[in-house]
């Protein structure tokens, strides 16, 4: 029988098992369900992953003995109950019987009684649930990320955790080749949903809350994409003109392929990249929609043999691998996922690509280095040792109303201004300096 709960916890056991992200598992196991199931299903996911880390030092102490791997389902049925009494208006009756329930439905009867002991000792200590955990428990982090986030950044820690655990904004990129923001916001208006102008990004709307893409005016004629306002600011940094050939590096899904295409419609070619064939087909679907065209390669960006045929790109855009740790809030499965020693390959891997792709840029390009990530490491001490190997790389000044200044490019905060945690640096290759 069908049941949010039980899709909810399988979808969970699997994150937490096979090491599988959110956003590929959670529609798959969705199409299982009832559309009239799917939102409670997916604020269950969603809700029950943000609070894992405080959710499961609290619950701990309440198992006689930790559970196996191969019931990890049962677990995370739990902590679904768990944080429907703590977090969601759901009777606690309901949030309670339905979990039990659940195990017979994972045809696992024997962990009932468990549940149900384990549930109501949760209602009962409710007032009293949360109150001796760790800072980093306390704050739903693993500890390694609690740590790292609080060396770098001490005096806006809790504003950074606090906005990581809450509801993502939903935001639009207006695609200017067929029509103006102003025009696309009034359209909005006709069909009751509400909406208003980004602050930074020229083509950026913001929903006041998330709205089903099937619902936006002309989305599938491709008026309109969905994507951060933090992603669609790399199209000014560019700078692009006409006729000029311009590399997106990691390009899957294509989200800022599409901007830059939107942004300057007369550019020779545009190249996109990406190592992930699977996520490469998304590029084609997505342009497909927004009736752009760019030449999609499928290789490893840093082996320049596969994939590179000598021609210079005037502009180079490396949206890089990374921890993703500005983007938590809309993949909470990162904390549970990302560990501690992550971060060191990720940052050789930013190094390696970012001295590869340098070699591709003509004299007097442009290349602009994104992440989502609030870590130093791969953000200013990366841009910082980068331009300290190369003599012709030049930082350009990012002179803009969004961000921080930090050495080496500009961060972008999740718990300011509404957009994603983001890094951008912009570095120009002086011609006089190139042999
Ligand atoms: C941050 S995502 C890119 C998001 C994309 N720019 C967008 O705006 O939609 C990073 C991408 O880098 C790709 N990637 C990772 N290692 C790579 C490599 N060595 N060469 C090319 N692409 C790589 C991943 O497959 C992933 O799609």
């Amino acid at each position: 029988m069908k049941c949010p709960r039980v899709a909810a916890a399988r979808c969970l056991a699997n994150i937490e098992q096979e090491g599988s992200s959110l956003a590929r598992v959670l529609p798959r196991i969705e199409q299982e369900l009832d559309p009239a199931q799917r939102s409670l299903y997916r604020e269950l996911c969603y809700g029950t992953l943000r609070f894992y880390w405080k959710l499961d030092a609290a619950l701990k102490p309440f198992f006689s003995k930790p559970l196996k791997a191969k019931d990890s389902d049962v677990k995370m049925l739990i902590y679904i109950g768990a944080y429907q009494l703590s977090y969601t208006r759901i009777p606690p009756h309901a949030a309670i019987n339905s979990c039990v329930e659940g195990c017979r439905k994972l045809k696992k009867k024997w962990a009932s009684g468990m549940a149900n002991a384990i549930l109501r000792r949760c209602q009962r200590e409710q007032d009293g649930l949360f109150s001796a955990l760790s800072p980093a428990a306390s704050a739903a982090f693993p500890a390694w990320l609690f740590n790292s986030l609080q060396n770098a950044w001490p005096d806006n820690l809790d504003d950074i955790l606090t906005a990581s655990n809450s509801h993502p904004p939903f935001c639009l990129r207006v695609n200017q080749q067929h029509t103006s923001r102003t025009t696309y916001l009034d359209a909005l208006n006709q069909v009751d949903i509400s909406a208003s102008a980004c602050d930074f990004a020229q083509q950026g709307i913001r929903l006041a809350q998330a709205c089903n893409v099937d619902k936006l005016p002309g989305f599938h004629d491709g008026d309109v994409s969905v994507q951060d306002e933090a992603a669609q600011l790399c199209t000014t940094l560019l700078e692009l003109k006409p006729n000029q050939r311009v590399l997106d590096a990691c390009a899957a899904p294509g989200g800022k392929t599409g901007a830059i295409l939107e942004h300057q419609p007369e550019l020779s070619e545009v190249v996109a990249l990406d190592i992930d064939e699977q996520r490469l087909s998304r590029i084609e679907d997505n342009l497909n929609r927004l009736h752009l065209n760019a030449t999609l390669v499928s290789a490893d960006a840093s082996d320049l043999d596969a994939w590179w045929d000598g021609q210079y790109f005037d502009r180079i855009l490396l949206d890089a691998p990374c921890s993703a740790t500005g983007v938590i809030r809309r993949n909470p499965d990162i904390k549970l996922n990302r560990l501690d020693s992550d971060i060191e390959p990720l940052v050789a891997l930013q190094t390696t690509l970012l001295d590869t792709l340098w070699q591709c840029l003509a004299p007097d390009g442009i290349f602009v280095y994104a992440t989502c990530s609030l870590l130093p490491a791969e953000n200013e001490q990366q841009l910082t040792a980068f331009i300290a190997r190369h003599n012709n790389a030049e930082l350009l000044p990012i002179n803009t109303d969004w961000g921080v200044d930090r050495k080496g490019g500009r961060q972008l905060f999740p718990q300011v201004d509404g957009h994603d945690g983001f890094f951008y640096a912009k570095i120009h290759k002086n011609p006089e300096l190139c042999s």
